[in-house]
């Protein structure tokens, strides 16, 4: 650990209404020191409408209340895109099975893969829509929050580069276009330990120790507690769900790309303890361009001398290094593990 190595025991919240005040270059020095150190951060008046989070939080509760016949028709396994509904415990981090149902979601995109081009392309295409008679309104609102996440992750990434001293979008070219730009989210349940029928198995995971790819905005829909993350010395910090909030966090491409100046965090999700309600949670993954190059950018000298190096982490660094490689094809392998 270096000297100015500052570790963490929970999570700075950031006011996003200092963004749009004189107080920018506040926010913008708040955040550059969470870049270095956590790398993850809540951030408070953000300008997504509470209306549609309300609406949002509604329809997530409802998803998992679907016959499971409905469930079962918009299975992940039916698209090549991977989008779609995965029962409990379908997918794994560190070949231990992630204790979660979930549907995942993307902005709606087309599908032009041709015979020819790289096989990873077959992820960008349609959604799997659960019938609107079970959720009448659903798609629509989805698709308006998605679009909102798309263009508040959009403006929070030119902050980023802003407070390390690059110009504003230097990271939209490790990005699609604004016509195929296809983000990504998911709507998941964990449910509680004494449903799983695990029986003594105490070390049941919601998801196991990880990053993420590039960047994410949290919604946690209840007020269940479970994320974690791993600071400096190894030790879970708890990430309580905080009503007007979200949870963002950098993901390895943004480490990568700012040579390692904004730390990417390991975090997991515990399983909700014998007897608690289940736990919601939405998370958006701002999607890199799955033909990107992880080329660095000119971060200036002064901008990484300031920073420390140096963390433990629990995650799996297999990935990572697929990762760095060729993103499309470490984005489809992780799918087909
Ligand atoms: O559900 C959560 O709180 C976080 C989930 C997560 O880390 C992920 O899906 O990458
Ligand atoms: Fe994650």
């Amino acid at each position: 650990m270096t000297n100015n190595q500052v570790d963490f025991t929970s999570l700075p919240i950031l006011d996003y209404s200092l963004v749009h005040s004189l107080k920018k270059d506040e926010f913008l020095s708040q955040l550059r020191y969470t870049l270095f150190h956590i790398g993850f951060l809540y951030v408070k008046n953000h300008p997504i409408p509470e209306e549609l989070i309300t609406k949002i939080k509604s329809y997530s509760t409802q998803l998992f209340n679907l016959p499971t016949s409905e469930k079962l028709r918009i299975e992940m396994c039916n698209s090549p895109h991977f989008l779609g509904y995965n029962k409990l415990a379908a997918e794994k981090t560190k070949d231990i099975d992630d204790q979660r149902e979930q549907y995942d979601f993307a902005t709606e995109t087309p599908y032009t893969w041709k015979e020819g081009e790289p096989i990873y392309r077959r992820l960008k295409g349609p959604n799997q829509w659960p019938d609107e008679k079970y959720v009448p309104g659903f798609k629509e609102t989805l698709l308006e929050y998605i679009k909102r996440l798309s263009d508040f992750s959009l403006e929070f990434t030119q902050l980023i580069a802003l407070s390390l001293g690059l110009p504003p979008d230097s990271l939209y070219k490790f990005l699609d276009p604004p016509d195929e730009h296809m983000n990504r989210l998911k709507v998941v349940k964990y449910p509680p330990l004494n449903e799983l029928a695990l029986g003594s198995d105490y070390s049941a995971q919601g998801v196991g120790p990880h990053k993420d790819p590039w960047i994410t905005f949290l919604l946690q829909v209840n007020n269940v507690q479970g994320l974690q993350v791993q600071n400096h010395k190894g030790v879970w910090i708890d990430v309580p769900p905080l009503d007007g909030t979200f949870v963002v966090n950098i993901g390895i491409g943004i480490e990568a790309v700012t040579r390692g100046v904004a730390v990417a965090t390991t975090h997991r999700v515990l399983t909700p303890p014998p007897g608690s309600i289940p736990r919601i949670s939405i998370p958006f993954f701002q999607t890199i361009s799955y033909d990107a190059m992880l080329e660095p950018l000119d971060v200036p000298e002064d901008i990484i001398r300031q920073a420390p190096r140096s963390v433990v982490s629990d995650a799996d660094t297999d990935y990572e290094e697929r990762f760095y490689k060729n993103i499309g094809n470490a984005q489809l392998m992780n799918r087909l593990r």
